[in-house]
């Protein structure tokens, strides 16, 4: 799903970030990433969706070699991959039902209304579908961005502190989706600072935690 060998990145007129990472995620895996605040956790899930490209050695995402992706190439790419962020944005002149279509509406593909009446279902939303997103709480905009990012039924779902500002009860019930998700079929790389949530999740899936420190990548012992 994601294939890194000696794959590094640096930002524009920075020193490396991040080097020597070598990394095979299997298709139907769950991994956290964690590691220090400012050790490069969001540049390496940017990495992941072609929102940045490696500036050092191989590496493919969805069986896509990432040097030299055309245009049409990311935009293929960040199809097959649903993106949650710790503080979602939305259009908040739209109603929550038609944020989640976003993706749709903005690959041009019919919105499909009962699709979306069971996927605001599941995240257990469906009273919200014509709430303003201003008037959500944080553990309903993360549902919402949940939905959102798996409207177009990606292969690889990524988060990236998703329950950063979540209570413990919120955080596992998102980890909860995410790890329905995982159960049917999906990749899920989650970014997150909290051990326990990692270990809560461990009791539930076989998650494996990988570690960003010192500007490379580290698989993290049994012990998390
Ligand atoms: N667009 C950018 N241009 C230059 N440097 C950047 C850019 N984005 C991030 N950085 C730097 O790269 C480093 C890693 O940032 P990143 O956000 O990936 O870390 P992180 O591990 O996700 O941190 P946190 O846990 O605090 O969210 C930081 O030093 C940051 O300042």
């Amino acid at each position: 799903m994601i294939e890194m060998q000696d794959t590094g990145f640096g930002y524009q007129g920075g020193a490396p970030l991040l080097s020597g990472m070598t990394l095979s995620l299997q298709p139907g895996s769950f991994h956290f990433l964690t590691g220090p605040s400012g050790a490069g956790k969001t540049t390496f899930m940017r990495l992941c969706y072609a929102d940045l490209l490696p500036t050092e050695g191989q590496m493919s995402a969805l069986g896509k070699d990432m040097r030299g992706l055309s245009r049409d190439g990311i935009a293929a790419l960040r199809r097959k991959v649903g993106v949650v962020h710790q503080d979602p944005q939305f259009l908040d002149h739209l109603p929550v039902a038609e944020n989640v279509a976003l993706p749709m509406t903005i690959s041009g593909e019919p919105v499909n209304m009962a699709a979306m009446r069971d996927l605001l279902g599941w995240v257990g939303l469906a009273q919200q579908a014509r709430a303003m997103p201003a008037s959500l709480s944080g553990g309903e905009r993360q549902r919402v961005a949940l939905a959102r990012a798996v409207i177009l039924s990606p292969d690889l779902v990524l988060a990236d502190e998703p329950t950063g500002n979540l209570d413990w009860d919120m955080s596992m019930r998102l980890m909860q989706l995410l790890i329905e998700l995982n159960k049917s079929g999906k990749t899920v790389l989650v970014a997150t600072h909290d051990l326990n949530l990692i270990r809560a999740t461990k009791a539930q899936v076989a998650a494996r935690v990988l570690r960003i420190a010192n500007g490379g990548l580290h698989l993290a012992g049994a012990d998390l």
